[in-house]
This record gives structure tokens, sequence and C-alpha cells, in this order.
């Protein structure tokens, strides 16, 4: 059993790890599923609730709320899969709640890249006009790292830096996956 988790500042890779677990068909539970669920369930559009709803989980049940809500979500695809990948950690009480819950199973992977290749390809992902703004990315990296986040990138196990091409960076992810470099095993002994 292995839960890998990911951290990264916006457009570090996150995503991209995400597509290369799907393209493996290892299962991916991302925080914002749990938060949409968290909507559907309340009867509330997850387009317009998805940030109150994240607000209210956390206020009603503390500030593991989403890691802890992620987890039964985790189990179930944990029984038909030897591996599930986490997307997009935010704090260590969260990585706190996965490690509780999976103790050497659960391996953390921060995804970095510097700001200026952060923006130049989410100017080009260009999801949402926050994508293209150079002063939103700012707001956002400190946003997160005000939020915790910097303590989760310095506490990983494994760090990436994805700064080189798409492909480089899914050789990087494989390579993770497949457990080569004995890069797994060496991190979870030494936890
Ligand atoms: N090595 C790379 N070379 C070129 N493009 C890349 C590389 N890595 C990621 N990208 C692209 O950069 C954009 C941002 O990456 P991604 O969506 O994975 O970031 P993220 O960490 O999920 O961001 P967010 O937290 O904002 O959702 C995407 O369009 C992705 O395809």
């Amino acid at each position: 059993m292995r839960v890998l988790g990911t951290v990264g500042l916006p457009g570090s890779g996150k995503g991209e790890a995400a597509v290369v677990a799907e393209d493996r068909g290892i299962p991916v539970i991302t925080m914002g599923d749990v938060i949409r669920q968290a909507c559907r369930d309340r009867g509330l559009d997850p387009a317009e609730h998805h940030g109150q709803m994240a607000r209210t989980l956390r206020e009603e049940n503390g500030p593991a709320a989403i890691a802890e809500r992620s987890i039964p979500m985790i189990n179930k695809a944990l029984s038909d899969a030897d591996t599930v990948l986490v997307d997009g950690l935010r704090s260590m009480v969260e990585v706190d709640a996965f490690e509780s819950e999976y103790g050497d199973g659960f391996l953390l992977v921060s995804i970095e890249a510097p700001f200026d290749v952060r923006a130049e390809r989410l100017g080009d992902r260009g999801r949402d006009e926050s994508d293209g703004d150079l002063e939103k990315l700012r707001t956002r990296d400190e946003r997160e790292l005000e939020l915790g986040m910097g303590d989760v990138i310095d506490y990983a196990d494994l760090t990436i830096k994805n700064t080189n091409t798409l492909e480089a960076f899914h050789d990087q992810i494989n390579a993770i996956f497949d457990g080569d470099a004995d890069v797994f095993e060496q991190q979870t002994e030494t936890q």
C-alpha cells in the first residue's frame, strides 16, 4: 500500500503528476473532490460554493477536516489499487492526518519550479483569467505560504524540480511510481 501526496505552489505541476498517475490507472483523490462532494451533499453548486465550503468544513470539523474526509475515499480506492495519489496537500495538519492513517506507506512529494517558470506555464494554461495574471499568482503564492504550505514543502520526503521538459517531468513521476533508484524504499525506511 502506498499513498503518495503532492504539494506545490500554483503551476508547479501537481495536475501533471495526477495525469501521469491516471495514465497508469492509479486512482487520484484531490482535495477539491472532497469539497465538491460536500457541496453536493448539501445541495449546493460546487462551481459557486467551493471556497465557502472549504472554509465551512474547517470551521465545523477543524483544520484537518478536508484531509479527514478524503481518507474514506482513499481507503475505498485502496481496496482495488495498491497505490493512490492525493493531489495537493496544503498544511501540516493534513500531513499529520495522512501519516497517522498510513504511517510509512505515506510519501510526500514536493513539486517545485521558480516563479517565472510557473508564471509562464500558467499563462499558457489559461484555465481561468487568474492564470495569466502575475500579481494574482504572487498573491496566491503568499496566501498558500501563509496558510502553511511552506512547512509542508520543507517536510517533504522527496523534491522534484520541474524545470525541464514535460516529458522529463513525466519520467520523474513515473520513476517514483516504479520505485526506481530505490527512491521510494529509501525514503520510507528512514522516516
Ligand atoms: N515541465 C513542464 N513543461 C511544460 N509545461 C509544463 C511542465 N510541467 C507542467 N506544465 C504545464 O504547466 C501548467 C501548470 O501545471 P499544473 O496544471 O500541473 O500545475 P498545478 O501545480 O496543478 O497548478 P494549480 O495548483 O494552479 O492547479 C499546465 O498547463 C501543465 O501542463
